[in-house]
Order: C-alpha cells, then sequence, then structure tokens
C-alpha cells in the first residue's frame, strides 16, 4: 500500500513532487540533467565542428576551381617560362600579358613577339565563351614561340612565382570578366576577375623587384550615362549603367590608389566596342554574323521614340597599335622593395575610332559581306546595362601616344567575315 502511495505521490509536473528526502534526491535530480544537457551540447559541439570543417573544406574547394590553376612549377615549366619571355630585340621590353588567350590579349602578345619583345601569357581558359577559340588562340601563340601559362590573376602565389623567375619590365593587364549585359546573370564573376583580381596583380607588381610599368583594359563603359559627346577623358565617370562599367571605374580609382602609395607606373586603357578577327563570340558583330548565315532573327536595340543605338567601333589593329604606343610611352615605376620612392606616372586613355555607326548600319555591312539578308527583329534597348551611345574623343591619345585609327567598320567587317568564314565554314567548326 505504501508502495502504492509513493507511485501515486509522483506528481504528473515533475517540478511539483515533494521529496520525503528534501535536498539529496533534487541533488541527483539535477545532476542528471547536468549529465543529459552536457551531453546535447557535446553532441552541438561536434556537429558543427564537423559541418563547419566539412563547409569551409567545401568553400576551399570552391575558391580552388575558380582559381583554375593548372599544375605549374619545376624546372622544365621554369625554362619554357623563361624561354617565352627572353628578349630577341636590343630595346626591346619583357612583357606578361595576362589574359592573352583572349581577344585583344592574342593579337598584343603575337605583335609584341613579332618585334622582338619577349612575351609570357596568362590565363584561366575559363568558359565564359566557347573556351575551343581560346584554345586555337593559344595554338597561334604557341606557334610564335609564345607560352601562356594556365592560371589565375586571383592566385598570387603562381603571379609571384612568375616574378621570379622573370624580371618583367611591363604588364600588359587584359584578363577581365567582359560583356555589359552578362553581369546581371553572374555579378560576382565581375568582382572577381575585375577588382579582386586586378587588386591581386597590382599587390605583386608593386612588391616585384623591380616593379613592372603597367598598362591595362578600362572600357569606354565608364562613361555610363554622360550625354557630353564625343567622351573625353575629363568627362564625368561617375554614372556607370552596368556593374561591368562600376567595376572598370573602380579599377581606375585603384589604379590610382597603387600609383599614389606604391609609385606603380599605371596607364588605363577605354577601349571602344573591340572587333575584328579572332573576336569574342558574346559580341553582336560576331553573333548576328552566325545568327545572318543561320537565317535567325537577330535582336537590333533601338532607344525610345525610335532613337539610334551607335556604337564607336573599333578594328583591333587599331587598339594594337594603341597598346604597343602606351606600353612604349610608359615610364618606369619608382617604387621598390613595395615603397614608393617618387611621383610615377598615371594616365587615362580613349582608344576609340571616333565615328560611331548606328548598329542597324552594322547589319547592312554584314547583309553586304555575306550576301544573306538579315532577319532584323528591332527591340526596345533593354534597360540591363547598355548605353544608346559612345563616341570617342582620342585627342589624348593621338597626342600622346601617336594614335591614328585608320580601320573604317566596312574594312574591318571585310576582315572578320573574311576569317569567320575559314575559321568556322572551312574549318566545320560549329560549337559556338
Ligand atoms: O566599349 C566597351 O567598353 C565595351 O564594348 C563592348 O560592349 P558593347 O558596346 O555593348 O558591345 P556589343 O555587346 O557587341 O554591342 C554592340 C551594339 O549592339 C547592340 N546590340 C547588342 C546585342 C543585341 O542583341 N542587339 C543589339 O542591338 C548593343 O546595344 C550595342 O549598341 C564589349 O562587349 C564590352 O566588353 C566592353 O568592352
Amino acid at each position: 500500500m505504501k508502495q502504492m502511495n509513493h507511485i501515486d505521490d509522483i506528481p504528473s509536473t515533475p517540478g511539483k513532487y515533494k521529496s520525503p528526502y528534501g535536498y539529496r534526491n533534487r541533488w541527483h535530480s539535477n545532476l542528471a540533467k547536468l549529465t543529459f544537457w552536457s551531453f546535447v551540447l557535446l553532441g552541438l559541439i561536434f556537429f558543427f565542428c564537423f559541418r563547419s570543417s566539412s563547409s569551409s573544406a567545401a568553400s576551399a574547394d570552391l575558391s580552388r576551381r575558380s582559381l583554375r590553376t593548372s599544375s605549374w612549377g619545376g624546372p622544365v615549366w621554369e625554362k619554357r617560362v623563361r624561354n617565352s619571355a627572353r628578349i630577341k630585340s636590343p630595346n626591346g621590353m619583357s612583357v606578361l600579358v595576362t589574359g592573352a588567350a583572349g581577344f585583344v590579349g592574342t593579337h598584343v602578345s603575337a605583335a609584341l613577339k613579332r618585334r622582338g619583345d619577349g612575351v609570357l601569357g596568362l590565363d584561366n581558359f575559363n568558359d565564359y565563351y566557347d573556351p575551343t577559340l581560346k584554345r586555337a588562340r593559344q595554338a597561334l601563340l604557341e606557334r610564335s614561340g609564345i607560352f601562356i601559362v594556365e592560371g589565375d590573376i586571383n592566385d598570387m602565389v603562381l603571379l609571384k612565382k612568375l616574378f621570379d623567375v622573370v624580371a618583367f619590365s611591363h604588364v600588359m593587364h587584359l584578363a577581365a570578366q567582359a560583356g555589359v549585359r552578362y553581369a546581371m546573370q553572374n555579378p560576382s564573376s565581375y568582382v572577381h576577375s575585375n577588382i579582386a583580381g586586378l587588386v591581386s596583380m597590382l599587390e605583386v607588381c608593386k612588391s616585384a623587384n623591380p616593379q613592372p610599368a603597367i598598362v591595362w583594359a578600362s572600357s569606354s563603359s565608364v562613361y555610363g550615362l554622360n550625354t557630353k559627346v564625343p567622351f573625353s577623358e575629363k568627362d564625368r565617370t561617375d554614372q556607370p549603367a552596368s556593374l561591368y562599367a562600376a567595376t572598370k571605374k573602380a579599377g581606375e580609382e585603384i589604379a590610382h590608389t597603387y600609383n599614389h602609395i606604391y609609385g606603380l607606373s599605371l596607364t588605363g586603357l577605354r577601349f571602344f566596342t573591340v572587333y575584328g578577327p579572332w573576336g569574342r563570340p558574346d559580341m553582336a558583330y560576331f553573333f548576328f554574323t552566325k545568327d545572318i548565315l543561320k537565317g535567325k532573327s537577330i535582336p537590333i536595340f533601338e532607344a525610345a521614340n525610335h532613337g539610334t543605338v551607335a556604337r564607336d567601333f573599333t578594328y583591333i589593329d587599331d587598339i594594337v597599335k594603341g597598346c604597343l604606343a602606351a606600353l612604349d610611352t610608359a615610364e618606369k615605376s619608382t617604387g621598390s622593395g613595395g615603397k614608393k620612392k617618387g611621383p610615377a606616372q598615371l594616365r587615362v586613355f580613349n582608344l576609340g575610332n571616333t565615328s560611331p555607326v548606328p548598329v542597324s548600319d552594322l547589319v547592312s555591312i554584314l547583309e553586304r559581306l555575306l550576301k544573306v539578308k538579315a532577319k532584323r527583329s528591332v527591340m526596345k534597348l533593354p534597360r540591363n546595362g547598355d548605353v544608346q551611345f559612345t563616341h570617342a574623343n582620342i585627342s589624348s591619345a593621338r597626342r600622346e601616344l601617336g594614335y591614328k585609327p585608320s580601320t573604317d567598320l566596312q574594312t574591318g567587317l571585310k576582315k572578320f567575315v573574311r576569317w569567320y568564314l575559314s575559321y568556322y565554314e572551312n574549318g566545320k567548326k560549329n560549337d559556338h
């Protein structure tokens, strides 16, 4: 009975249990609770440690993959690097060209090599557009003795190694995430390449001994919503219309900082819609050609009230001349051991053609060259970063670089179409 009573005495609400043994029983119950919660806590600690270590491994893996650096190093690799960067002409320079498998990078590298400069390429061969085109450009450069190291500009260990092996006098920094409209799809790739990548490059350059002079690709897009034409370097550039433009503008400010603090010689080139053979398949003139030939309709943008959309299309050979002149006139950086020793050169130039052409005229030229009528689908300029027109004032580049563009759109597109047909049609490559 007593037992029954005892069992009956256990209340449904434990806190209300009045133990006849008072303190001792409460102590036992507290100990049990403490042990239970300690196990729970330990379990949670283990769970979170495991989770965070596996997620940090995942993010490290992600960052490793995003660096896209293939294996490098060793005596054979170093010999290839040195040979490629070896200067062959008396007053030549040794140039590290980033983005060497890109459109402008390939042409600039080939032109430097032709005149006897030492050239080493660096490229991550990402798949923003068909990598087989980049590989074909690489093969082209290899035939003229240019080695392209496969790696990302964010890989500072690799960059430092390149400067350990070769004392580059110049860096032609063309590696970037290009394209105005793609910035809405993949914003972080613009931050990764155009901001973080630029900073990694400048960090390594500032510590290099000797510091190289740097020429790098900015963009006409920095003029953004500026309406004063033609665009002059003195015009405002604080109204970018796309994230791409904003990252290029940020690059110009970053260049100012590294020039100011470390004495790096820096020249930014604002390219205006560069086109030509071996071009970029994401650009309008390129995919218009492909789609006209396939009989597909092409979207031609127009501004409000049927306003004309126009670009100051600039032919690649003119751009290459501008790039080489910028390298040739670049003064030495003034710092050493990461410290500034005196004021250094800081420049920015427009490299355009000074004659904007409406996009509809570009299509008419392509129709004549391809002998195929385009299926035009005129549509409103989408609000995804495009500006209505660009027009370069090039008097500064003319004065200081001797820059004189000489190829009109008709002539340049003729050369592009000839290349396009031989590359894709005769070569039967259609994966682009
Ligand atoms: O100067 C620059 O700094 C930039 O130049 C280039 O940008 P953009 O001038 O925008 O070239 P691109 O896309 O070929 O469009 C050409 C024209 O076709 C129009 N366009 C475009 C696409 C379309 O479907 N229809 C159309 O009418 C479009 O509205 C535009 O009027 C580089 O890509 C960029 O990386 C950057 O370097």
